[in-house]
């Protein structure tokens, strides 16, 4: 029986991430605890045995940076590897660049909530869940999920709002259920998927 494994990781702390503030498509790199967190991420997936035969990532620094550091970890830096911008963070339009906190005191906590963690309504400029959605969506289909049902072992390392589109399609969360989903800064969620591309088993690496 062929593995269809798909494994999704998000990037480590960035230095956006640090100093709480909105980043979206801007591109800064890890933090030492970043590169930290990448790397310990490459050393759960080896200590569960896990080898892989492709890899996808965005077309973001700190995406491609996890990716690097854990295929280094695992011992595959040369890894056939895609770059795509189907895969990049939900565009934070207008906000990008800003500090949370002060976004919150100049639009209101409720505001600034509806944007982060809204479905549908986007930030000024920027794209809702759904619209990062609409293009990650169509790119894990055509592009990622093909190659794992053949039994290519998958590695995909991007961002907490592309991964939550791809796990709400996954995991077939409502709306309101993805909203509460957080994901961590670099905790391997390894799928196995069945033959008809359903979620078969999923395990958390987290703690
Ligand atoms: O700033 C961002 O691009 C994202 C991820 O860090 O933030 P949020 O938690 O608001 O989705």
């Amino acid at each position: 029986m062929s593995d269809r494994l798909l494994v999704l990781v998000r990037h480590g702390q960035s230095d956006w991430n640090l100093k709480n503030l909105f980043t979206g498509w801007k591109d800064p790199d890890l933090t030492e605890q970043g590169i930290a967190e990448a790397k310990e991420a490459g050393r759960k997936l080896k200590a569960q045995g896990l080898t892989f035969d492709v890899a996808f990532t965005s077309d973001l620094t700190r995406a491609q940076h996890t990716l690097k550091l854990m295929l280094a970890e695992i011992g595959q830096t040369g890894l056939p590897t895609t770059k795509n911008l189907a895969l990049n963070e939900r565009d934070y339009g207008d906000l990008s660049g800003l500090n949370k906190d002060d976004a919150r005191k100049k639009w209101g906590e409720d505001q600034v909530l509806v944007w982060r963690r809204s479905y549908d309504v986007p930030p000024p400029g920027g794209e809702s869940l759904k619209d990062t959605l609409a293009r990650a969506l169509p790119y894990y289909v055509q592009e990622i999920l093909p190659g794992v049902l053949r039994g290519q072992r998958t590695l995909v390392a991007a961002h907490g709002n592309s991964l939550r589109a791809l796990i709400m399609v996954l995991e077939k969360l409502t709306p309101e259920q993805i909203l509460k989903r957080e994901l961590a800064t670099g905790v391997p969620v390894i799928y196995r998927l069945n033959a008809d591309s359903t979620v078969a088993t999923k395990v958390d690496l987290a703690a």
